[in-house]
């Protein structure tokens, strides 16, 4: 089977720190979905952005679609979704914005103009595309810069904290839109909840490492590992269980 991602003996520091990630392995099969969890600091952004490109590993490889990731270049087949939206809305209107993908690589005006309403019917903006994006609320932000990598119709989506700032309705669409892609994804969230109804896999990093791998309502069941690394079970998966940490048992007893 074709991979999307693979990662080989992938380490970094940021200079003159302590080391961040160390030595990690995965594989993303194609369309495969993969949640990525942990602690606050654990270095899930940082290691986007070795994905990414953005940063060089201390030791490593990265490849994509088979073709090694070097420092710099512009992959379309990878579409980020960065967890501060500022930093990837930058045009003078939304539409310039998700047009700024698709136009890098190389497509037609006419192409271009297809694609920005597409993914912004899909995301449900198309009332936001004349409008300046430092103008937007933090939900249509993240929507905004969400369309611009469906636009671009990356066969990988890194997602980093996709559903921060949305309220249910925009969380709802975006998980059905998440679901309905075929394009393998690696979905960095604190919304449990979600990486369970999305994820087909899920890999839990925290001190540097992947301290657990495995389907999601496995990983997600176990409280003890949880709890050491400061997450909870999801609530929808402690009812049935685990019931002795249900708050909706604790209010009741
Ligand atoms: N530019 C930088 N220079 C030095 N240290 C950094 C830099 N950026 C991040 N760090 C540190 O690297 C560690 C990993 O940060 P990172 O943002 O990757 O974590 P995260 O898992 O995405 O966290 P969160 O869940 O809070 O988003 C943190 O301790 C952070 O303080």
């Amino acid at each position: 089977m074709e991979a999307a991602l693979i990662i080989k003996n992938l380490s970094f520091r940021y200079e003159e720190e302590r080391s961040i990630l160390h030595d990690l392995h995965l594989t993303l099969a194609a369309g495969e979905r993969v949640g990525l969890i942990g602690p606050n600091g654990a270095g899930k952004t940082t290691l986007f952005l070795l994905l990414g490109a953005i940063l060089k590993p201390t030791k490593g490889s990265v490849s994509l679609f088979d073709k090694a990731v070097l420092p710099g270049a512009f992959y379309p087949e990878l579409g980020m979704v960065f967890q501060n939206t500022n930093d990837q809305l930058f045009c003078p209107s939304v539409r310039e914005d998700i047009a700024f993908g698709p136009m890098n690589m190389g497509l037609s005006e006419k192409e271009v103009a297809r694609r920005v309403e597409e993914a912004s019917a899909l995301t449900g903006i198309e009332g936001l595309l004349d409008r300046a994006p430092h103008h937007l609320s933090g939900g249509e932000k993240r929507m905004a810069a969400i369309a611009g990598i469906i636009a671009m119709g990356s066969r990988l989506l890194l997602l980093d904290e996709p559903s921060a700032n949305l309220d249910m309705r925009y969380r709802r669409r975006l998980i059905n839109l998440l679901q309905q892609r075929d394009c393998a994804m690696l979905l960095a969230s604190h919304d449990l909840e979600m990486v369970l109804e999305l994820c087909d896999r899920v890999l839990l990093l925290a001190e540097g490492a992947f301290q657990a791998e495995g389907a999601p309502r496995e990983v997600l069941s176990e409280h003890s590992l949880l709890e050491k690394y400061g997450l909870e079970v999801p609530y929808s998966l402690r009812s049935c269980l685990n019931r002795e940490h249900c708050p909706r048992d604790k209010a009741i007893r």
